[in-house]
C-alpha cells in the first residue's frame, strides 16, 4: 500500500475514520488527508490521530492525491463527483466504499474523466452507529473487502488496492458490479429490511409499548434497524431492482410458512425450521469462506486470572500476528483450551516452536493430540 503518497479520503464518518486509522495502525508512511463536510468530523479525526491533514472542500485536497476514496453515503457521490471531477490529477486511482456498486459505475461514467482509474470497493464490516466517534482501527480485520473492477480497469490498479485492502487485515474479493449487488442484496439489504419490519412490529399502537419487555432475541434480530435511514433509503433506491427481486423471494417465503401453518402440516415447518437452523449453525465465527483456512493451533491452559493475557504477550513480543482467537472451554480449576489462528504455516509453526518450550508445553496444531488431552472433546 505504499504505492500510495498521499491518500484523500472524502467522508470522515465510520468508515473513512476507520479506514484512515487502520492505515495508520497498518503502519502506512504516506500523508492522509481527511475532507468532509462537516468541521465537528474533522476536529475529531484529527483528534484521533486518524489524519495528517483536514479539508473541507475537496477541489484543493485531490491536487496532489494519488488515491481518493469516496466514502460518503451513496446518495452524495453525484455532488462529490461534480465538486472533484476538473481538479483529479494526471495518474490518480479513484475507489469507494459504497454499499451499492452498479449505481457507482454509473455516476462514475456520468462525471467522471473517461481516462481515470477508478476502482469500486466495498468492505463487508461496519456497524449501525454512523460517524467518526464510531470508527476504529479494527473495523476491517478479517473482513471481506469486494473490488469490482470494470473494462477499464487496469491490472496494476486492482494490484495495488488488493494491496491496500490486505494491509488493513481484510480480504479482497474481485468480482463484477452487477454481481456484488445481487449478493448484498440477499446478505445484507433485504435482512436490513427484515429487520426494520421487525421493528415497526413494535410501533406502539393503541397506548401500550412493548418495548419494555424484549430481550436478546428481539435485540439480535433488530439491531442493524438502527443504521443511518437516509443512508439505507438511498441503498433500496439504488439497488431497486435486486431489492424488489428479495422482496418477492421473502414474499414467497411468507406465504409458503403461512399455508403450512394453516394446514397443521407441522412436519413441513419442522423442515423448515430445521433447515434454516443448520444455514444458521454454519455461519463462521469470523469471515473465512473466500480466503485460505487459518493455521490453527490449540493450547491448553490452566483455567486462572490472567492466563489469556500471558499467551498473547508472549506471542505478540515475538512479533507473530494472531488472526483469530477463541476460547475453546473453560471449566473452573481444570485445563481449559485456546485456539488462536494464524495466517501463515510460518507463522504457526514459530508459534508453535515459542509457546512448547516456554510455558504452554500443552500447545498442538489443530487436529493433533488436542482429543487426548481433551477428552470433551470426543
Ligand atoms: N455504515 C456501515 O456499516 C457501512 C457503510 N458503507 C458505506 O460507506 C459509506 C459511508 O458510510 P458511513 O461511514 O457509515 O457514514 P457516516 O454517516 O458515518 O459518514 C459519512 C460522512 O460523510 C460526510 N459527508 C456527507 N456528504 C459529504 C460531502 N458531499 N462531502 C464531504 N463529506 C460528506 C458526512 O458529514 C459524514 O461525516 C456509505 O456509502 C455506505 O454505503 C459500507 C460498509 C458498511
Ligand atoms: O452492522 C452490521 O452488521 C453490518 O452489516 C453493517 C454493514 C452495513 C452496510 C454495508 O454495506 C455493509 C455492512
Amino acid at each position: 500500500m505504499q504505492q500510495f503518497q498521499e491518500i484523500l479520503i472524502i467522508g470522515m464518518g465510520l468508515i473513512g475514520g476507520s479506514l484512515s486509522l487502520a492505515l495508520k495502525k497498518s503502519g502506512y508512511q504516506g500523508k492522509i488527508i481527511g475532507c468532509d463536510l462537516s468541521k465537528e468530523a474533522l476536529i475529531e479525526a484529527k483528534a484521533m490521530g486518524a489524519i495528517d491533514v483536514a479539508c473541507e472542500v475537496p477541489q484543493e485536497a485531490v491536487k496532489n492525491a494519488d488515491l481518493i476514496v469516496i466514502a460518503v453515503p451513496v446518495g452524495y457521490y453525484d455532488e462529490v463527483f461534480k465538486e472533484i471531477a476538473a481538479y483529479l490529477p494526471k495518474g490518480v486511482v479513484i475507489t469507494d466504499v459504497g454499499s451499492i456498486k452498479g449505481y457507482v459505475e454509473t455516476a462514475v461514467a456520468r462525471h467522471l474523466p473517461k481516462d481515470i482509474q477508478f476502482l469500486g470497493g466495498h468492505p463487508m464490516a461496519g456497524s449501525e452507529k454512523g460517524g467518526i466517534k464510531a470508527a476504529t482501527p479494527f473495523l476491517y480485520e478479517n473482513a471481506y473487502y469486494f473490488l469490482t473492477p470494470n473494462g477499464n480497469t487496469r491490472r496494476d490498479t486492482i494490484e495495488k488496492l488488493e494491496s491496500l485492502v490486505k494491509g488493513i487485515g481484510a480480504y479482497p474479493v474481485i468480482v463484477e458490479a452487477r454481481e456484488h449487488d445481487k449478493i448484498v442484496a440477499q446478505i445484507s439489504h433485504i435482512p436490513h429490511l427484515a429487520a426494520v419490519l421487525l421493528a415497526s412490529l413494535l410501533e406502539k399502537r393503541n397506548s401500550t409499548s412493548y418495548i419494555p419487555f424484549v430481550g436478546g432475541g428481539f435485540r439480535d434480530t433488530t439491531r442493524i434497524a438502527a443504521g443511518n435511514p437516509n443512508m439505507w433509503k438511498d441503498i433500496f433506491f439504488l439497488n431497486k431492482g435486486e431489492v424488489l427481486e428479495g422482496i418477492k423471494t421473502l414474499e414467497g417465503l411468507l406465504q409458503d410458512f403461512k399455508s403450512k401453518l394453516l394446514e397443521g402440516k407441522q412436519e413441513e415447518v419442522l423442515e423448515a425450521l430445521e433447515k434454516a437452523k443448520s444455514i444458521r449453525d454454519g455461519i463462521p465465527h469470523t469471515a473465512r469462506d473466500y480466503i485460505p483456512p487459518l493455521y490453527d493451533l490449540i493450547i491448553d491452559v490452566q483455567d486462572r486470572p490472567g492466563v489469556l493475557g500471558e499467551l498473547t504477550q508472549v506471542i505478540g513480543t515475538n512479533h507473530i500476528n494472531i488472526k483469530e482467537i477463541e476460547i475453546l472451554h473453560a471449566r473452573e480449576g481444570e485445563l481449559g483450551a485456546v485456539r488462536i489462528g494464524f495466517s501463515s504455516k510460518d507463522e504457526q509453526e514459530k508459534a508453535l516452536m515459542i509457546l512448547k518450550k516456554g510455558s504452554f508445553p500443552l500447545t498442538y496444531r489443530k487436529g493433533e493430540n488436542e482429543d487426548v488431552c481433551n477428552p470433551q472433546n470426543s
